[in-house]
């Protein structure tokens, strides 16, 4: 389980202090996958990384299973953030390594030795779908292949907690789709909790349990998924969904639009062969 509490974050000092997180207060139960969404500048990438602590919070707590790691430093800090793997929509894979060596780079630092450490990445290579790529680097694998090593990169050190800044953002719609299966069942499989940041309604519709709505650094809209988008209360919530709504009637009048297209080419094609004939 994950607790923040009067959570408080700001960035510089003195005269440019400024507070970007106003006193968040939020449970993730375990096993939970959980969504935050917000626009840009919102606070959400702030929010998580404060919760493995790549960001300091300037007052508050975060408790994780119930153990106060504010201010943990050293070998806690670095067992804390064994304990909860991160990957990021522009995947951050060492471009020098290959494959393999991406997944194992944790272990390495972790001391694991050599047989162990390739046999664990093997494993985690085959669960994303992998198997066969361990010899080629990044630059030699689409979007959604680098996705998939860096989720196998980031669960290496078989961490309880997944945190997701933005991880599908930058793929098509159908290899976000394959990302988010795969994050689906590494959530069932496995029991990770997943914490998605989004700005897309339709990643959060497909796969968090609960979401946050944050605006301003403060959350101003917390519950189940579905509940929360079909009865939006805040002002920031009701307009994403509309603007969402108004979006999906575009593609499908364009989709629609597409194929009376298609339709009208088929006939054509149809009487022509007729004619032929
Ligand atoms: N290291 C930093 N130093 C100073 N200000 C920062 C820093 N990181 C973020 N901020 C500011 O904090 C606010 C929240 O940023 P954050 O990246 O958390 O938002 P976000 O909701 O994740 O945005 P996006 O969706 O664009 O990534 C923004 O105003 C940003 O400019």
């Amino acid at each position: 389980m994950i607790q923040l509490e009067n959570l408080h974050k700001s960035y510089g000092t003195g005269s440019t202090e400024h507070e970007v997180l106003h006193d968040i207060n939020l449970t993730i139960e375990s096993g939970e996958v959980f969504g935050i969404l917000g626009s840009s500048g919102a606070g959400k990438s702030t929010l998580v990384r404060c919760i493995n602590l790549l960001e300091q919070p300037t007052s508050g707590r975060v408790l994780i299973n119930g153990f106060d790691v504010t201010n943990v430093q050293g070998r806690q800090l670095a067992s804390l953030r064994s304990q909860v793997g991160m990957i990021f929509q522009n995947f951050s894979l060492f471009q020098q390594r290959t494959v393999l060596k991406n997944v194992t780079f944790a272990l390495e630092i972790a001391g694991v030795a050599a047989p162990k450490r390739i046999e664990r990445a093997r494993y985690l290579l085959n669960l994303v779908g992998l198997e066969g790529f361990e010899n080629r680097y990044p630059s030699q694998l689409s979007g959604g292949q680098q996705q998939r090593v860096a989720i196998a990169r980031a669960l290496a050190n078989n961490p309880s907690i997944l945190l997701c800044d933005e991880a599908t953002s930058a793929l098509d719609s159908t290899t976000t789709a394959s990302i988010l299966d795969l994050l689906h069942r590494i959530n069932q499989e496995l029991g990770v909790t997943l914490i998605i940041i989004t700005h897309s309604l339709s990643v959060a519709r497909n796969i968090c349990d609960r979401i946050a709505m944050i605006d301003n650094g403060r959350i101003v809209e917390i519950g189940d998924t579905e509940e929360l988008l079909s009865h939006p209360h805040s002002d920031i919530l009701k307009t994403l969904v509309h603007n969402a709504t108004i979006e999906n009637h575009r593609h499908k009048d364009i989709s629609s639009h597409d194929s009376v297209i298609r339709q009208d080419k088929l006939a054509i094609e149809d009487s022509l062969i007729r004619e032929a004939q």
